[in-house]
């Protein structure tokens, strides 16, 4: 284990209790406004000091108040780039660098300054002093400033957000080199889950100070009511497909997915045999319980409902039919056909609602993340309920 965490702190009116562990992978801190991970992040960082608790990483005490242990801040193996670390200086960034430099005994260091000064592309801004950097750019040099502590995690505020859409996209992969060729995981904090979502899937949920929930976004969104507090306001089921024929009397391409025939569009460009992906909203599939006849839906999947979760003015159906598929009904239409898992049902899918993926992006939605058994949550931008900021 490489972060354990379990303190309490009581701040004016708002208390913290909050106990969490972080392995060896990046983990993304989500909550609103206010639920506490700024505190978090500080309490690690050593900026806070909690009331009660301990915090560990690596094995190494940060804070245990049972044995009275504080561990100074400029001692712990952390790298943070909190909102407050971002405070004026009359130093230049080059005299700032240097000294984080030297500060970090030779042994121990993880970068060279060039390597960083590279990477991050702070060449041209060196000689400035850090008072009349953007913010941005403050967040860049705040950020090298943190990797040159060698640290064994690296704290992140909201970066991603401070630092711009033009760096963003570079800091991505920079991140995830950090993660792959030095192992160090990053805890970065947002408000949104797209943000998170770019750099990890593991999440650690928190709502007024409290762990609402933590795991993999796909064991967090198993439990109930968490989709509307994650942003999240559309559920897509992306469908590996093989394509077997083209009608073009009946305008339609025929396929199979998990073994099950499939009517699509008519996309006859797709090869006889060829695979590609298909994408089918959660809500734009509705339940039968019986094989329906004399209808004009082409798709009539039989499957077995593994789970229903509740979710806001939603029930999440999952049905298990060679593959997984997500359904999202209203709870009335649940209660009237009296639904229950381990029951048989037909998913019907009309063909147009099949959106082939490499045409997905036509569409005005944001995608989040790809789930990993096939499922894409999507968030539409703009919507009131979604916290999900464009990209
Ligand atoms: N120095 C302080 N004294 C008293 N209360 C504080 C102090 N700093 C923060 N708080 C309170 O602690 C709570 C959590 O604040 P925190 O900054 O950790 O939230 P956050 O999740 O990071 O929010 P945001 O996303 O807006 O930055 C808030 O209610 C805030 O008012």
């Amino acid at each position: 284990m490489l972060l354990d965490m379990n303190v309490k702190l009581r701040r004016g009116h708002f208390d913290l209790t909050t106990q969490f562990s972080v392995h060896d992978t990046s983990v993304g801190l989500f909550g609103k406004s206010g639920a506490g991970k700024s505190t978090v992040l500080g309490l690690i960082a050593g900026t806070i000091q909690p009331q009660s608790g301990h915090i560990s990483l690596n094995g190494k005490i940060l804070f245990d108040s049972r044995k009275g242990i504080i561990m100074p801040r400029e001692q712990r193996p952390v790298g943070a780039v909190l909102q407050i670390d971002c405070a004026d200086s009359s130093e230049t960034v080059r005299d700032n660098l240097n000294s984080a430099y030297h500060r970090t005994l030779k042994q121990r260091r993880l970068f060279k300054l060039d390597y960083l000064i590279g990477l991050l592309e702070l060449g041209t801004i060196l000689d400035d002093t850090i008072q009349l950097l953007s913010a941005g750019e403050r967040q860049r040099v705040a950020l090298a400033r943190a990797l040159l502590k060698a640290p064994k995690i690296l704290l992140l505020d909201e970066t991603f957000a401070a630092i711009g859409n033009g760096f963003r996209a570079q800091l991505l992969p920079i991140l995830k080199r950090l993660q792959d060729e030095f192992g160090l995981p990053v805890l970065y904090a947002s408000q949104s889950l797209g943000e998170i979502l770019d750099l990890t899937d593991q999440l650690v949920v928190l709502e007024q100070g409290k762990v609402l929930r933590s795991g993999s976004l796909r064991e967090v969104a198993k439990q109930q009511d968490i989709f509307s507090y994650l942003g999240i306001c559309q559920i897509d089921n992306i469908l590996p497909v093989n394509i077997r024929h083209h009608d073009r009397i009946a305008g339609c391409s025929m396929a199979d997915s998990f073994g099950l025939p499939l009517t699509l569009p008519l996309r006859p460009q797709f090869k006889v045999g060829s695979q590609t992906q298909v994408s089918i909203r959660a809500r734009d599939i509705a339940l039968s319980r019986s094989y329906i006849e004399g209808i004009s839906i082409q798709n009539q999947i039989k499957g077995r409902i593994c789970a229903l979760i509740p979710s806001g003015e939603s029930v999440i159906v999952q049905v298990d039919c060679g593959g997984t598929l997500l359904v999202e009904i209203t709870p009335g239409a649940c209660r009237n056909m009296g639904l229950q898992e381990g029951e048989i049902v037909y998913c019907l899918i009309k063909t147009h609602a099949l959106v082939y993926i490499n045409e997905l992006d036509a569409l005005p939605y944001q995608r989040v993340v790809n789930h990993g058994d096939g499922y894409y949550y999507l968030g539409a931008t703009g919507s009131a309920s979604a916290d999900i900021s464009a990209h």
